[in-house]
Parts: structure tokens; C-alpha cells; sequence
């Protein structure tokens, strides 16, 4: 499986402010380029921080440029939500595109129910909270070749932590958003031990819209305890 971590954020590095209320940060061409990354995608992922901030939707995507690369259906939304926190009404789980949510063994039956019945299918993978290898690894059994992961900073602090990440892209954004509890895109406990620090090769630097985008594969990143 290729895992592509898209996101933008502002100047000083944060997705959203501290309050974490969604900003708009990309302009139109850069939201453009985002639509043909998730039509590029079999899967679309968010961690529940996200559906509970932004109410995502998550079915935004290029058909035209999907159509022209003959990828069938459209891709699965994909929410990491350990306790079953995802509002049943959330518009993620809302139009005709399929959503897997992914719980971890603890969740409550009652929430889960609640779920199905808003037409999600429930992937539980990890006692307390998800075990991302262990989804990922599932969704991978479900055909899903291409994950993109649109944030937040929590679950791609985790990915990156499990060594799961293979792609960046990050638009930067000629605004300032401040704030020391403001999402970054790697939150989480952070890396302390310079020999985990994932390793990052520039692949692609473009002016888009009054920013830039910045793409890099991953070269090294391995779980912690790894050896
Ligand atoms: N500018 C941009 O491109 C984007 C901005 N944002 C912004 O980011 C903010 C939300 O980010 P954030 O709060 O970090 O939320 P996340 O979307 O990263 O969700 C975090 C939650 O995911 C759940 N989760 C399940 N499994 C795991 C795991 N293994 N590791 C980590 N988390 C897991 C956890 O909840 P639980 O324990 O209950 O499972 C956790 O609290 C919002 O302000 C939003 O606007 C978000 C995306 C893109
Ligand atoms: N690429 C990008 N640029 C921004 O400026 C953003 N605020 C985001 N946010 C992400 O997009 C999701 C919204 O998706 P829908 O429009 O509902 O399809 C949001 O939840 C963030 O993941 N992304």
C-alpha cells in the first residue's frame, strides 16, 4: 500500500488555529490538485479529530481525471475513531460514497450500532485505541492500494511513528496562524531520539496559488522499538 499524507498549513506550520476551527488555507488550485490526489486514491482517511472539527465531507474529488486514469468506483472514506466518537449524522458518513470506520475493541457496542445503521462498515483493529498497522493492513486486504491521509496531526504523527508513511505533500500558505497549541501536522508525543526522526527526500517544489507546494517521499522511517 502507498500511504500519502496531503495537508496544508500556514506559514508558521499549523493546520488550523488553536481553537482548532478549520481555515481555509489552500486557494482554488491548490484545492483543484487536491481533487485529483483523492481521485487518484482507492481511500480517503481522517482521524475522528478531524470529523469532530471539521465535519468533513471528504467526497470532493476529480471524476474527470479519475475516469481518464480507468479507476473504478470511488474512493472509500476512512475515519480512525478508536472509541466510536463519529456523530452518526456526521457528513462523513452522509451520501451514497462507502465509509469504514476504524474502532479499536474497547469502542461501545451501542456507538458501533448507531454506525452501521448510518451505513458505515466498522473495521475494529487494536484494544484502546487503533492499531494502525494492523487497519492498514486490512484495508490493504480490502483492495486498497493508494491511501491518501488528509490529517489531522494526531493520526499522522502515529503513522509516521509506525513507519506507515510514504508520501508528503504539504501546501504552505502565505498566512500566519500562531498559537502553541494550534495543529501541526505531526503532533502526537513527537520524536525525541534523532535515529527515529522520519527522513524526508524533496521530490517537488511548486508555486501554487500564493504558496507553495512541497512533496517528498519518505526515505527512512521505522516504528519505534524497531531495532
Ligand atoms: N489544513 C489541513 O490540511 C487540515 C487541517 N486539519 C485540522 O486539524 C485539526 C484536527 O487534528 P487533530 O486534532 O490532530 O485530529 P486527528 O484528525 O488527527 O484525529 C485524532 C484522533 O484520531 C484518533 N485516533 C485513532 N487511532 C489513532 C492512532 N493510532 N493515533 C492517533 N490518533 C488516533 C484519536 O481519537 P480516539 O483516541 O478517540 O480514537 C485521536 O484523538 C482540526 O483543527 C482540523 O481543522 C485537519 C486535517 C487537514
Ligand atoms: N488541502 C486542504 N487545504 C485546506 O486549506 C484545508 N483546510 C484542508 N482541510 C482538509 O479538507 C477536509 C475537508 O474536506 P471536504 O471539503 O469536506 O471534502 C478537512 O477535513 C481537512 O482534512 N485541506
Amino acid at each position: 500500500m502507498h500511504v500519502h499524507v496531503n495537508a496544508a498549513v500556514s506559514a508558521d506550520g499549523k493546520l488550523s488555529t488553536r481553537n482548532r476551527e478549520q481555515v481555509r488555507i489552500s486557494g482554488d488550485e491548490d484545492f483543484a490538485r487536491v481533487d485529483r490526489v483523492r481521485a487518484e486514491s482507492d481511500a480517503v482517511m481522517v482521524g475522528v479529530g478531524t470529523v469532530l472539527a471539521d465535519d468533513p465531507s471528504l467526497v470532493r474529488f476529480d471524476q474527470t481525471h479519475r475516469e481518464a486514469l480507468e479507476i473504478p468506483g470511488v474512493p472509500t472514506r476512512v475515519v480512525a475513531d478508536s472509541r466510536a466518537r463519529t456523530p452518526p449524522d456526521a457528513e462523513v458518513l452522509a451520501g451514497d460514497a462507502p465509509t469504514t470506520v476504524l474502532v479499536g475493541e474497547a469502542a461501545p457496542d451501542d456507538r458501533l450500532d448507531a454506525l452501521r445503521d448510518a451505513g458505515a462498515s466498522i473495521v475494529v483493529a487494536g484494544e484502546e485505541r487503533v492499531d494502525l498497522p494492523a487497519a492498514l493492513a486490512e484495508l490493504e486486504a480490502e483492495r486498497v492500494r493508494r491511501l491518501m491521509v488528509e490529517g489531522g496531526g494526531e493520526l499522522v504523527f502515529s503513522l509516521f511513528e509506525d513507519g506507515l508513511v510514504d508520501e508528503l505533500t504539504l501546501y504552505v500558505g502565505g498566512l500566519v496562524l500562531g498559537g502553541r497549541d494550534a495543529p501541526t501536522i505531526a503532533d502526537g508525543e513527537g520524536f525525541v531520539d534523532r535515529e527515529t526522526f522520519p527522513r524526508l527526500a524533496l521530490e517537488g517544489v511548486e508555486r501554487v496559488d500564493d504558496g507553495v507546494v512541497l512533496n517528498w517521499s519518505v526515505e527512512s522511517s521505522r516504528p519505534l522499538g524497531a531495532g
